[in-house]
């Protein structure tokens, strides 16, 4: 028997995967136990693609998806058409490999219904952290343990940004367009710095971690559009750096189990591991009961990178259909409630332009305590007519935290509230 195989899409990650298939034909047959073949590649515009041999070239992806192909990998991006699409292979029971992020994290339920309807693989491992093992390791590898934490950055794109803004001070315009040359950049880029690629990410991370159903909606977000150089300055000035991250974690509100999903902005230490991600690198801890803390590294995007993922969920369901076999589908038995943002623990770093004179300080500090919040490090610098004054807190429910930064910058000793940022890595 042969593996026929259907593509959806051939742009970044498309063209790199119809390449490796072609270039790999022989070792992917023996890996597999089967040749492999291409059936067809769905596109928009055929003459866009000439390195694509003509007659696999078809503008009619949903013929494609109903022939007699075994395979469906889909490298178009967004819902529609792909939700149908896939909605249709799976359905007709044909596998399915996406690198699409956003469906995922809006219609996986569906999705792994209709996979589980014929008894056909949905594997996503390119979805999140582009070639970085993260997944499956985490759906397999780790099925016999309890994950409590997973945190890092999963966007290439922004993490470029944020690298090139800390080490050279390059404008955020620029880099942006830069990441989008490189092939980095979803296809509408706001999806990246406005965190919505992140969130869709998390999602998928916190659903196979807590075997709970977890969408896009109920992520909390936060992109990077409104970091600026004062806050790189301001984070410098602590021996921090800025970092987009993806956290996911179990917490416990009146003996209640939760979990809690949010991307946003944050300041961690210099020496903290993800501090040296640069680029459009990704990094992700994994903290679980019995294994430990887990650190999964590589290249988080990119048409090549992105590709030898969707290689790898190609050769797992093309072997589990030589063996007659399926992978796993969908764990949400757990079904853990989901906590707001306002209900978890968080720490900040604020940073003010303050009236220098006496008693400023205790006034400030003074809106802590009304808070309940408690300040972990204190930094005041006078100038002329005004100082500075920098706050690191300890751990406070944010809703506390965010209603202690609103009412100190209504304070009229406060002049300009320069910096507000989350803090996560080692206490200060
Ligand atoms: N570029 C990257 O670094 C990564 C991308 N991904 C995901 O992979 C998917 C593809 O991303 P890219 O290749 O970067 O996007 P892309 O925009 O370069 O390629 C998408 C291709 O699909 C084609 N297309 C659109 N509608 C179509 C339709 N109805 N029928 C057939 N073709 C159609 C477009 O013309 C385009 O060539 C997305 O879901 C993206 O989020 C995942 C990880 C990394
Ligand atoms: N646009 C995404 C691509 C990979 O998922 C990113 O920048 O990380
Ligand atoms: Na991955």
């Amino acid at each position: 028997m042969t593996i026929r195989v259907a593509m959806l899409g051939c742009g970044t990650v498309g063209a790199q995967v119809v390449r490796l298939l072609e270039e790999q034909a022989a070792d992917l047959a023996a890996r597999i136990g089967d040749d492999v073949e291409l059936a067809g590649v769905a596109v928009r515009r055929p003459h866009r693609h000439p390195d694509v041999p003509a007659h696999l070239l078809t503008t009619d992806a949903t013929a494609l998806v109903e022939s007699d192909v075994d395979v469906v990998v889909e490298v178009i991006g967004g819902i529609e058409p792909a939700r149908a699409l896939l909605g249709a292979a799976l359905r007709g029971g044909k596998s399915v490999v996406t690198a699409n992020k956003a469906l995922l994290a809006e219609h996986a339920e569906e999705l792994f219904a209709a996979a589980e309807s014929s008894g056909a693989d949905l594997y996503f491992e390119a979805a999140v952290a582009g070639a970085i093992p993260l997944l499956r390791p985490m759906r397999e590898s780790l099925a016999g343990d309890r994950i409590n934490r997973v945190m890092g950055i999963v966007n290439g794109t922004t993490n470029y940004i944020l690298s090139a803004m800390d080490s050279s001070g390059a404008g955020y315009a620029d880099t942006l367009d830069e990441a989008s040359r490189l092939g980095y950049a979803e296809a509408d880029p706001t999806a990246d710095v406005d965190g919505y690629d992140a969130a869709s990410k998390a999602a998928i991370l916190a659903s196979i971690a807590f075997h709970t159903r977890v969408t896009a909606a109920d992520v909390y977000r936060e992109g990077i559009a409104a970091v600026t150089q004062a806050d790189i300055a301001a984070a410098r000035a602590l021996g921090r750096t800025i970092k987009l991250l993806a956290i996911c974690e179990r917490v416990e509100s009146d003996g209640t189990e939760a979990v809690a999903v949010r991307v946003h902005p944050a300041m961690i230490p210099r020496t903290h591991p993800l501090a040296g991600v640069g680029g459009a690198f990704n990094a992700v801890f994994v903290e679980a009961d019995a294994a430990g803390s887990l650190m999964f590294y590589g290249q988080g995007a990119g048409g090549a990178p992105t590709a030898s993922a969707v290689l790898g969920d190609l050769v797992a369901v093309a072997r589990n259909r030589v063996v007659g076999g399926r992978g796993p589908g969908e764990s949400s038995y757990a079904a853990l409630p989901v906590r707001q943002i306002s209900q978890v623990d968080t720490r900040y770093h604020i940073s003010l332009d303050v009236a220098d004179r006496p008693g400023v300080l205790s006034a400030v500090a003074s809106v802590f305590a009304e808070h309940d919040v408690s300040i972990a490090a204190v930094r005041q610098q006078g100038r002329t007519e005004d100082a500075s004054l920098v706050i690191v807190t300890h751990s406070a429910p944010d809703a506390a935290l965010r209603s202690t930064v609103d009412k100190i910058a209504g304070l009229p000793v406060v002049h300009d509230v320069v910096s507000v940022m989350r803090v996560e890595g080692e206490e200060p």
